[in-house]
């Protein structure tokens, strides 16, 4: 737990006109900080650490795609969640990466302060580079809460954001397999 940022949340306490001496909030900068830091752990993690080497060698020149992985990350704007689901597809060229390794990657930039165009770019390029794959095609479908719990108000939108890569951005028959393969029409 990082005492600055338990601190700092001790000051949030006051400035939203609670009182942190009262019982029920005497530990909560604390948990608050310790919280935070779990959210934004993408901060600390790099594609060598996540992947850890699991690349394998492969004849498969398939489109390979892992779908529904659900993703909890936050908006840069106000630091609220945006929670939802990403599908991430690519071309093996000798090598596939380990199935839990996709995963990984969409967590480790997830739990960042993002916008959702930013992440689903920053994941389809890091699948590029790690496998040198063909193409990379990665769609997230998400809710943001900054646009749910205040603001517009507005509890049924979803946004969808994808980044083609590749094959995916050159072939539309490529793209279309993905996006029918995850269940969305083109
Ligand atoms: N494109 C994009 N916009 C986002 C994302 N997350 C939040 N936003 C938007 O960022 C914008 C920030 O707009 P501002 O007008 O500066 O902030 P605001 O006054 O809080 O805006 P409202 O949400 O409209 O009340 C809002 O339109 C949010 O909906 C995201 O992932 N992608
Ligand atoms: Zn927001």
């Amino acid at each position: 737990m990082n005492p600055l940022l338990a601190n700092h949340y001790r000051e949030i306490l006051v400035g939203i006109g609670e009182n942190p001496e009262r019982e029920g909030l005497l530990d909560t900068p604390k948990r608050a900080a310790k919280a935070m830091q779990y959210l934004c752990n993408g901060y600390t993690m790099s594609l060598e650490d996540v992947t850890n080497g699991a690349l394998f060698q492969s004849q498969s020149d398939e489109m390979v795609i892992v779908s529904d992985i659900e993703l909890y990350s936050l908006c840069e704007h106000h630091m609220l969640p945006f929670i939802g689901k990403a599908h991430v597809a690519y071309i093996p060229t000798g090598r596939v990466l380990g199935l839990s390794k996709v995963a990984r990657v969409v967590d480790m930039f997830a739990r960042r302060l993002q916008i959702q165009e930013n992440l689903t770019r920053q994941i389809a390029e890091a699948i590029q580079q790690i496998t040198d794959a063909a193409g990379v095609a990665v769609v997230i479908e998400a809710r943001h809460m900054c646009m749910m719990m205040r603001g517009v108000a507005k509890q049924n939108s979803i946004m969808t954001s994808s980044v083609m890569l590749g094959a995916f951005r050159e072939s539309s028959t490529t793209r279309q397999e993905f996006l029918q393969l995850i269940g969305r029409r083109s």
